[in-house]
């Protein structure tokens, strides 16, 4: 599972919790303005936004997981399995296949609005990317600097674009559910309840917090949505960049997968390998690791963009202890 978020306290910051129980090799990868994006059914693309996020480098193909552009417009694609349906390749539309979808987007719109332009000619196709890299189920979230941000979901009735209001995205169910679902906690709040009750019961409120206690606490895909709608509403703002971005990762640690909780095969668990989050104002990345809880910092800015060789740097798993005798 996985759980993906923007948070908009003064800069705009996008990313996601990567859940699984495997891991892929995954790299921070820049993708300069000149790399050459050819595509299984479209034209190829030899200059475009620069982007940087997590991928796979697959023989010098960035297979992106999650990114951003230098127009501060992101975009994450997250498990979506028994629900996402592509599609044969059709005459007359933009056929891209799943994996081509971010680089895609994300090499020619830089905001929202112009994402949906390019989404109402696309239709994404069922394409492999290689034997051994079949296409996995995915929807996606789609944001930009102004805070907005849709969700690109494409089921057996078609492909579907909502405006999303939570700026949040997990995993099943269909978006309209996870949103239908916040119905049942409203009363979920930060401050001490009122006794609605019954005035003939005397309640102390025996502990803070207890505004807090009907969210919903499972690693469960729904739960994981209103617990991080739920914190990322109610999450401090700041003009510090540091504060910020600490608070970010606040809020995507708190529906983090620690290792033994969700058991997925005899001996595997899924558990959060990386959480991700991109300066979307700046072009500044940053990310830590399921071992590695310092944050670590990638600046776009610092590269030369007007090249065509992909940029890639091992992800910094070792955490540091800070022995203090
Ligand atoms: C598994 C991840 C979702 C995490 C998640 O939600 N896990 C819960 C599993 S479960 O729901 O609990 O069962 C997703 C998110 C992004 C995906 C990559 C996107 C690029 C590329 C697309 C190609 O077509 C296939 C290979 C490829 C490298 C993809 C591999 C994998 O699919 C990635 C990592």
């Amino acid at each position: 599972m996985c759980t993906s978020i923007i948070f908009s306290p003064r800069d705009h910051y996008f990313g996601r919790n990567l859940d699984l129980e495997v891991t892929f090799g995954q790299q921070v990868v820049i993708t300069p303005r000149d790399y050459v994006f050819k595509f299984r059914d479209m034209p190829k693309i030899d200059h475009h936004y620069a982007m940087v996020g997590i991928a796979l480098n697959a023989d010098s193909y960035p297979l992106y997981f999650d990114a951003a552009n230098e127009k501060g417009l992101g975009m994450v694609g997250l498990n979506y399995p028994d629900n996402a349906i592509y599609y044969d390749v059709k005459e007359g539309k933009d056929n891209i296949a799943s994996f081509e979808f971010i680089p895609w987007i994300l090499g020619q719109a830089a905001t929202v609005a112009e994402a949906k332009k390019l989404l109402s000619t696309i239709n994404i196709t069922k394409k492999n990317f290689s034997d051994k890299m079949q296409a996995s189920p995915l929807h996606w979230i789609i944001a930009d600097k102004t805070g907005v941000s849709i969700v690109v979901e494409t089921d057996a009735d078609g492909m579907h674009v909502y405006d999303n209001p939570v700026g949040c995205l997990t995993n099943n169910p269909q978006f309209p559910k996870q949103l239908f679902n916040l119905n049942n906690y409203a009363d979920v709040s930060a401050a001490m309840p009122k006794n609605n009750f019954s005035d003939q019961v005397k309640m102390d409120g025996y502990s803070r917090g207890l505004g807090s206690r009907n969210l919903p606490g499972g690693m469960d895909s729904e739960s994981r949505f209103v617990r991080v709608a739920f914190n990322k509403f109610n999450a401090p703002t700041s003009d510090s960049e540091e504060e910020n971005v600490d608070t970010y990762f606040h809020i995507l640690h708190s529906v983090e997968q620690q290792k033994g909780l969700d058991q997925v095969g005899p001996d595997a668990f899924e558990y959060t390998i990386y959480s991700d989050g991109i300066n979307l104002d700046k072009g500044i990345f940053y990310y830590t690791t399921y071992t590695n809880k310092q944050i670590n910092v990638v600046d776009m800015n610092k590269e030369d963009l007007d090249s065509s060789d992909l940029i890639t740097y091992d992800m910094l798993t070792k955490g540091k202890f800070n022995h203090q005798n």
